[in-house]
């Protein structure tokens, strides 16, 4: 049962601004049904009152109708709409029900933290401004009815002051809550692409291209691979100096990325080395794309130097694991360089 109501969703993790909304979500339609499914039973069997135990077991109904819904559709957004729908209803019909007595105004006060923390900052100040103006009104009624229950004229102020207060304070503490977490939101953001991407070529690093190769891997689709290298650098180094040689490697890496269409995954494998994943590509299909990349190098001078670079190639087999791919890339890339390099291989 438990477990039902307190169901993880894997896309609202810890970390995420709606986690603590989803659970708040919960709590609230939990409480409600409980609420609900008592007073229906009481109103039944200890009061005999069949029209009100009517209304309560609707609001059972809704309530675990939303829930359900929300488990099946996980959009916090709309839920919480809901919720807050539901129990400003609640709040506002048991106020007039008991025709304002003062003990009912108290509940009014529930609606701020949870109509800031559902819906945001604006509808927040406006569900809060809306149930404590009806809160006013009924005891601006009894102000002018002289009921026995009569609340004075200053209490209608008092109230309109509480609920100034509260839309006030909400709204800075929801406003505190929001940037914080957007705060945190781009900090994380940058932090990943720090931790995935290479300094010098701004291409996804090792790191991030393991980690996409393993996912790809888990689709079972077809994909080829490219492993790359540029042929003698260290003569670009020893002759020109490393600062050359690493506008050379930018300027090696700008040029390929130019030429490989979005779907390809390209990133830095370390040194003067690189890899490419051609997801949906054959054998035939990479061997022509790396073919165009060779030729692309080899078309114009880097730097003041005509560079070349030596390419290996090499599909996915069914039973490959991310090592025996690069492997059999990394042999393809060695048989090029054996060969006299400047050319593509196919292993
Ligand atoms: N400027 C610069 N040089 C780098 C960087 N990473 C690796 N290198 C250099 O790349 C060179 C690679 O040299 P080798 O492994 O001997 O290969 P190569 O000269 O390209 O010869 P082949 O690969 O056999 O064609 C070394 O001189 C490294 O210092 C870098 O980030 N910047």
């Amino acid at each position: 049962m438990f477990k039902f109501w307190y169901k993880e969703f894997p896309q609202y993790p810890k970390d995420h601004e709606d986690f603590w909304r989803t659970r708040l979500i919960a709590h609230a339609l939990l409480l409600c049904s409980t609420f609900f499914a008592i007073l229906t039973l009481l109103n039944i069997i200890y009061f005999n009152h069949y029209d009100i135990a009517l209304l309560d077991f609707i609001g059972l109904s809704a309530s675990l109708a939303i829930y359900v819904w929300f488990n099946k559709t996980a959009d916090v957004n709309k839920t919480a709409w809901l919720v807050i729908a539901m129990i400003c209803t609640i709040v506002i019909s048991f106020i007039i029900s008991v025709n304002g007595a003062s003990y009912s105004l108290f509940w009014a006060t529930l609606i701020p933290p949870l109509a800031f923390f559902l819906v945001g900052r604006n509808w927040g100040s406006i569900f809060t401004a809306i149930t404590f103006t009806v809160c006013a009104y009924i005891a601006y009624l009894h102000s002018q009815q002289s009921l026995p229950t009569s609340i004075s004229i200053g209490a209608v102020f008092n109230i309109v002051e509480v609920a100034i207060a509260h839309i006030l304070i909400f709204r800075f503490y929801e406003k505190t809550r929001s940037c914080a977490y957007a705060n945190l939101a781009k900090k994380n953001q940058e932090i990943k692409k720090i931790a995935e991407t290479d300094t010098l070529t701004q291409l996804y690093n090792r790191d991030k291209f393991e980690q996409y190769l393993l996912a790809t891997l888990k689709t079972q689709r077809p994909l080829a691979m490219i492993m790359l290298d540029i042929d003698f650098f260290k003569l670009i180094n020893d002759t020109h100096g490393h600062l050359i040689g690493d506008k050379a490697l930018v300027a090696v890496a700008e040029r390929l990325q130019q030429q490989l269409n979005s779907n390809a995954f390209f990133a830095r494998w370390g040194g003067e080395e690189f890899v490419i994943i051609l997801p949906e590509q054959s054998l035939r299909q990479a061997v022509d794309i790396a073919e165009s990349l060779r030729n692309c190098i080899a078309s114009f001078p880097i730097q003041g130097e005509q560079l070349t670079i030596s390419l290996g190639v090499t599909e996915r087999q069914p039973s490959d694991s991310i090592y025996n791919l690069i492997e059999r890339a990394d042999k393809a890339l060695y048989k090029a360089k054996q060969q006299g390099r400047n050319r593509v291989e196919v292993n």
